[in-house]
């Protein structure tokens, strides 16, 4: 049987004595582009820290690729974008060549130096998106745009099985979001690469998006409303989730 990339088996989790999630079930599978939308608080960043295994639910359970999120080993398989990735310090007197190869540390562990095919790759994925030009340019010197890039190559040097991003055209001017969500579409369609994106803007990525899941903050069983198609929604529903249709 093929393993789910994530799977959320009842999960809870609260701050202190603050529910956030409640039971909640989900699974994502190789090759999804999957949207996460909700209001503030609704508790979208609490779900990608318990599935990138930085907080570890009090009930039920959180699985990558079959493995328990917070007992993970390879870590560096779910690649982590985040929002402040737009708010990086202009000043770090690093190139973006540099960046982008520290990506790969991670799995090679930090004092075991990186060989001539960890810089292969690195060089691959620059060509890949078009930073090879840029690539021994101080960070701090390119665009929003540019460095969001930046941010996803050094995630994908370490061949993640999925790219987890939250809110990444936080900062970013409307052509550069265009060009931006291009590439997330061939990284998902022609690379296989699975998406979790959160965004509040959803609506310009719904192009690349093919499944949205709704996090209405409700601490209740039926709080994770999954958009999709009518088959998905007949099986959703079995599962006693409520939908809607986003489309
Ligand atoms: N470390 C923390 N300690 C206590 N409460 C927290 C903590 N982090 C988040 N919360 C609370 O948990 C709830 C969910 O927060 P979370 O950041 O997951 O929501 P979100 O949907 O990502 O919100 P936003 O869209 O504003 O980023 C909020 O009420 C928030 O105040």
């Amino acid at each position: 049987m093929k393993k789910s990339i994530v799977a959320l088996e009842k999960v809870s989790f609260s701050y202190g004595c603050h529910p956030v999630l409640n039971n909640i079930s989900l699974a994502i599978e190789p090759g999804e582009a999957v949207g996460l939308v909700g209001p503030n608080g609704a508790g979208k960043t609490t779900l990608l820290k318990l599935i990138l295994g930085q907080l570890k639910p009090q009930g039920g359970r959180v699985y990558i690729l079959g493995e328990e999120a917070h007992r993970l080993r390879r870590r560096h398989r779910v690649g982590y974008v985040s929002q402040r990735a737009t708010h990086f310090n202009n000043d770090f007197p690093a190139t973006l060549r540099e960046v982008v190869a520290s990506g790969r540390v991670a799995g090679r562990g930090l004092f075991r130096p990186l060989l001539r095919t960890d810089y292969a790759v690195v060089d691959r994925t620059l060509e890949m998106l078009g930073l090879k030009e840029y690539q021994n340019q101080p960070v701090g010197c390119l665009s929003g745009g540019q460095q969001q890039r930046v941010f996803i190559a050094r995630a994908l040097v370490a061949e993640p099985v999925m790219l987890v991003l939250d809110e990444p055209t936080v900062g970013i001017d409307a052509a550069a979001v265009a060009a931006f969500c291009d590439l997330l579409r061939s990284l998902n369609r022609e690379q296989g690469l699975t998406l979790l994106i959160v965004s509040h803007e959803l609506e310009e990525l719904s192009s690349l998006i093919t499944r949205q899941l709704y996090l209405n903050g409700q601490p209740c069983d039926c709080s994770c409303h999954s958009y999709t198609s009518p088959q998905l929604q007949q099986q959703n529903c079995v599962k006693g989730l409520e939908l809607n249709y986003a489309k």
